[in-house]
């Protein structure tokens, strides 16, 4: 049986909840996703225009990601339909919100977290998004922050013994980081986040990026659904996840992944790693058969159980799951109910 369809066993439908009841077996599904492959996804963008060149779209897309205007077509020009549907909903119920409370509304920014693995893409989805939200009348300014900036520089990584844990919870100032969120949330005229390069693989000293008001904030990072801390009694702390009114996690077979990242160091080889200043010039010599192993090694050592232990078990709380196939090609697409 599909593990998806529990038995109407002695089982009443909520009122107002609207079970999609499997044709063939006359049962009721339990997950909160409605499931659609690439087909059924790109029919629901209806009419919605897709204002990106082939041009865009080359510029967009990261180091070894494939993705063409036809991809981004099929699989974002519904995407942006949908989310143009959920600001303008949200949009309603801020001022619904703001009309209770005798306050003047004054333009909440809209969140969208973007998740999953290292080397999955993350980085593309999040800049076509803002590159599309960004042409729509009603979002013209839309910022984008990766979640990098807030890692503790190598110094205090180094002093907390996390210098291989780089990009796993507790390698984050995330208390920076929910503060930076609730800032802008807050509608603050000016909000500074610290910048991460990862050609030196550290915080650039002194560099921030300042975001004033947006009408969307995208934030890109591999924790970002991450729970809230366990706190002591008594006490609570946000999640930064507390902030995002829409959120996207990007999927793939880990052993697929792996392969992108091991891909990408060995084009990272002969561009990146050959500039002096990059933390991976080392590297820049080896041959190939050693960059494979050497990649081989980062991920097994620190990108894959960060994925396994941390990252994966947040793939739930998304409201959107893309999953990619080996292709890079997005197969499937996961919608939370509301
Ligand atoms: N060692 C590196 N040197 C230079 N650029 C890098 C390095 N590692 C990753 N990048 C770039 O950083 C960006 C973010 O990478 P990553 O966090 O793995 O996210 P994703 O691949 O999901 O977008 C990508 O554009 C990638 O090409
Ligand atoms: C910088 C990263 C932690 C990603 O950070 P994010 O923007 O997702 O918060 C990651 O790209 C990284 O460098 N991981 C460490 C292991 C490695 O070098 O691949």
């Amino acid at each position: 049986m599909d593990p998806r369809y529990r038995p109407r066993v002695g089982t009443r439908p909520r009122i107002g909840h609207n079970p999609r009841v499997a044709p063939t077996t006359g049962l009721i599904p339990s997950t909160p996703y409605v499931e659609l492959d690439r087909q059924a996804w790109t029919r629901l963008s209806g009419s919605t225009p897709l204002p990106l060149t082939d041009a865009d779209v080359q510029r967009l897309r990261g180091l070894g990601d494939p993705i063409d205007l036809a991809e981004v077509d099929a699989v974002y020009r519904p995407m942006s339909r949908l989310l143009n549907l959920y600001v303008e909903a949200t949009t309603n119920l801020h001022e619904a919100s703001s009309t209770f409370l005798r306050e003047d509304s004054g333009g909440t920014p809209y969140v969208i977290g973007v998740a999953g693995s290292v080397a999955v893409g993350k980085s593309t989805t999040a800049r076509l998004l803002r590159e599309l939200m960004a042409r729509w009348p009603q979002t013209p300014h839309v910022e984008l922050v990766t979640t990098d900036g807030f890692l503790f520089s190598n110094a205090e990584l180094a002093r907390r013994g996390l210098m291989d844990r780089k990009g796993f919870p507790e390698s984050y100032d995330r208390r920076a980081l929910v503060a930076f969120l609730s800032k802008v949330k807050a509608g603050h005229a000016e909000v500074r986040a610290p910048v991460y390069d990862h050609v030196t693989y550290d915080i650039v000293p002194n560099e921030r990026v300042v975001v004033r008001r947006p009408d969307v904030l995208i934030v890109e990072g591999l924790n970002v659904l991450q729970p809230a801390r366990p706190t002591p009694v008594g006490s609570s702390e946000f999640a930064v996840s507390d902030f995002f009114d829409f959120s996207i996690y990007v999927d793939a077979r880990a052993s697929v992944v792996r392969q992108w990242y091991i891909d990408r160091f060995l084009s990272l080889r002969s561009t990146a790693f050959t500039r002096p200043e990059s933390y991976f010039h080392k590297y820049a010599g080896l041959t190939d058969d050693e960059a494979v192993e050497r990649a081989g090694r980062i991920w097994d050592a620190i990108n894959a159980p960060n994925l396994v232990q941390n990252i994966l078990p947040t793939r739930s709380r998304a409201t959107l799951v893309l999953t990619k196939g080996a292709n890079h090609a997005v197969e499937r697409m996961r919608l939370r109910r509301l």
